[in-house]
């Protein structure tokens, strides 16, 4: 099969609420969406998870634009694949830039799937018909405002809370929260806020029974993360430190973390992602899906890859309302009770909008083969 076409849409969204991490607050949403036609006139399609700033991970919006014009979309449209694994392949001598080759690896597979008439979580080999989610809420002034948005999503029934935490706002506030909710499924995420000089006043989070710490020290580090990880009780989940097979092998061989939170743009796409399940699965690491609070349609491929057998904890894939006035899928993403259905529609089984996606386009570019 090959790609006939592929337009760039450069979308901009603005999120129902300001969301803070310990590495600064993001409303405005622009990102990159892929919409790839093979050569039957099916379509694929993917969502590039940058921001607008490289706050999270080196790439940004705008530097993704340029890799895909300059080198990805022309490559993809010069192959002729038979499995959408051939990409990762054709796309490896570039260094890095693991989101930008995700999105078009994801449009890739969205076409794998519909042209055999079965969904992409099937594609991948997903069993689950339905999956837990949980949400992830963002760092508040206000203790108060944190404690009315987690009694907000506890009574909506997400299946887990993770908190952000930094430097400052860490001990108390899980302390404040344990309080008023002693039993819930809880975590925290630092965005690697820490250092192991640290190690003390992590130790004090032990006594809270949190289902683990995410990734509290530097992007990239594995080294570090499994010495901490020898003096805390609570188990790290390593996100920012996983961008390759490569890495999940060691941090397991190191002993990093005892839990990893995929994000299938981070490891540069779905073939990617397949092969590091499969490898956790063997060494008895459990995953679950992270989320770069994506639209719908990488919304959509997260549900997907949810659906794999080693996703045994909830991810972060909240419903489309819980950031979006109006999502651009049909039907939006819902979660009832903190458990959503797989979609058994062939591909990423929902409908791209083709009226939102326009409206909220600022920029667009077609290429042909
Ligand atoms: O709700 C979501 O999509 C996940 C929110 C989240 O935690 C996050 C959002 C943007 C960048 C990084 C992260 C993270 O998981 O670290
Ligand atoms: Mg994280």
């Amino acid at each position: 099969m090959k790609f006939q076409e592929i337009t760039m849409h450069k979308v901009s969204m603005r999120m129902k609420n300001p969301f803070t991490t310990s590495f600064g607050t993001e409303q405005d949403r622009s990102f990159v969406v892929i919409e790839a036609k093979d050569e039957l006139g099916n379509t694929g399609w993917g969502e590039c998870v940058t921001s607008d700033s490289p706050l999270y991970i080196e790439e940004f919006t705008d530097g993704s634009w340029v890799m895909l014009e300059q080198f990805l979309v022309p490559l993809a449209l010069q192959h002729e694949w038979e499995h959408p694994d051939e990409l990762a392949e054709l796309f490896a001598p570039f260094k890095r830039n693991n989101l930008a080759k995700a999105v078009i690896d994801a449009a890739a597979w969205d076409i794998y799937a519909k042209r055999q008439g079965i969904s992409l979580s099937e594609a991948i080999g997903g069993t689950k018909k339905e999956i837990e989610v949980g949400v992830s809420l963002g760092i508040e002034d206000d203790m108060e405002q944190l404690l009315t948005k987690i009694k907000e999503k506890v009574d909506e029934g997400y299946k887990r809370i993770k908190v952000k935490i930094k430097p400052g706002k860490d001990v108390e506030v899980v302390k404040q929260i344990r309080e008023h909710y002693p039993d819930i499924p809880l975590m925290v995420d630092a965005n690697s806020a820490y250092t192991l000089d640290d190690i003390d006043l992590l130790k004090q989070l032990d006594p809270y029974n949190l289902m683990m710490i995410e990734q509290p020290l530097t992007a990239g580090d594995l080294i570090d993360h499994a010495e901490l990880q020898k003096h805390l009780e609570t188990p790290i989940c390593l996100d920012e430190s996983i961008h390759s097979y490569d890495d999940a092998r060691k941090a397991i061989q190191l002993g990093s973390g005892k839990i990893i939170n995929m994000k299938v743009g981070r490891v540069g796409g779905l073939s990617i992602m397949k092969k590091i399940h499969d490898l956790c699965e063997e060494a008895a690491i459990p995953m679950w899906c992270g989320g770069m609070l994506e639209s719908g349609i990488g919304r959509a491929h997260n549900i997907a890859v949810t659906s794999l057998a080693n996703f045994t904890l909830p991810g972060d894939t909240a419903a489309s309302s819980r950031y979006w006035h109006e999502d651009i899928i049909e039907p939006e993403v819902f979660v009832h009770n903190g458990i959503l259905q797989v979609p058994s529609d062939p591909g990423i089984g929902y409908n791209v909008s083709r009226e939102k996606l326009e409206r909220y386009t600022v920029q667009k570019k077609t290429f042909k083969r």
